[in-house]
């Protein structure tokens, strides 16, 4: 599989404070690539660096070999804030065109695209509520119903299934594997442990740094542990000195 998105050298800093240091990263085509790491580690830094929204102190991104920032580019991306952006006094039905519109999704298409994508998230029995209706669980769907909209090639979700049922978030991965299987890379970032098992490869970050990366599998037999819980904390106490992943 060949490399789609490559991230050499990453540092940034807020004001004076450093929160990542040297992050490498190389994630090939068609993967579903999960970022792991405790509250504060970086997580949604490093994500909002990759897709071009932030700006690092250094190091370069390139997605499918362009540099990022690339508007080109982010026109191919969908990306799932942690902080939902909707318009509360709009249905979910024309918050989905809204963003249809700014995706430039074709006009003969959309009506199609929002079907879809509010099938996904379960939210087709509520498309013509308004958001200020909708529980903290729902808008979430919503947003992952518009980061999915125009059928990216990157999708990036911030920790998506926050706030969501475990019903819905078991369904909610079967159709990420479905995306996957038709050719979309997904990064996703999490600090819940059974959504990493079911990631194909796997960074594990912790105050900015990357500490190790690899499969589930991998990981749990490089620290000779059972579980990814019990693998992270065996990484976290090494040295952090050696940590770029390439
Ligand atoms: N805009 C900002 N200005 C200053 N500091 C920030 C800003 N955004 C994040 N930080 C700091 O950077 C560090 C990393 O934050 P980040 O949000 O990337 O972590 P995270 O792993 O995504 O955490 P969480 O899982 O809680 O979302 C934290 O110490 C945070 O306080």
């Amino acid at each position: 599989m060949s490399t789609f998105i490559e991230m050499n050298n990453i540092a940034h800093s807020y004001n004076k404070e450093t929160v990542l240091k040297d992050v490498n990263l190389n994630i090939p085509e068609g993967q579903l690539f999960g970022l792991l790491g405790p509250s504060g580690s970086g997580k949604t830094t490093l994500v909002k660096i990759l897709i071009g929204l932030l700006t690092p102190t250094s190091g370069t991104t390139r997605i499918d070999n362009e540099k990022m920032p690339s508007f080109s580019l982010m026109q191919q991306i969908g990306y799932m804030a942690q902080a939902d952006a909707l318009y509360s006094e709009l249905t979910a039905r024309e918050n989905l065109h809204f963003f249809a519109s700014i995706y430039r999704i074709p006009k003969k298409h959309q009506k199609e695209r929002v079907t879809e994508a509010a099938r996904v998230v379960n939210l087709t029995d509520h498309l013509d509520k308004t958001l200020e209706k909708f529980s903290g669980g729902m808008k979430r769907r919503m947003s992952l119903a518009v980061a999915l909209l125009h059928q990216p090639k990157l999708l990036i979700l911030d920790e998506p299934t926050v706030g969501i049922d475990p019903v819905l978030r078991a369904s909610i991965w079967e159709d990420l594997r479905d995306m996957q299987k038709q050719g979309t890379t997904i990064v996703i970032t999490t600090h819940v442990m059974d959504e990493a098992e079911k990631c194909d490869n796997l960074a594990l970050l912790r105050d900015g740094y990357i500490i190790a990366h690899g499969s589930p599998d991998e990981l749990k037999e490089k620290s000779d542990t059972e579980t990814l819980e019990e693998a992270f904390l065996k990484f976290g106490g090494a040295n952090h000195a050696n940590t770029g992943n390439r």
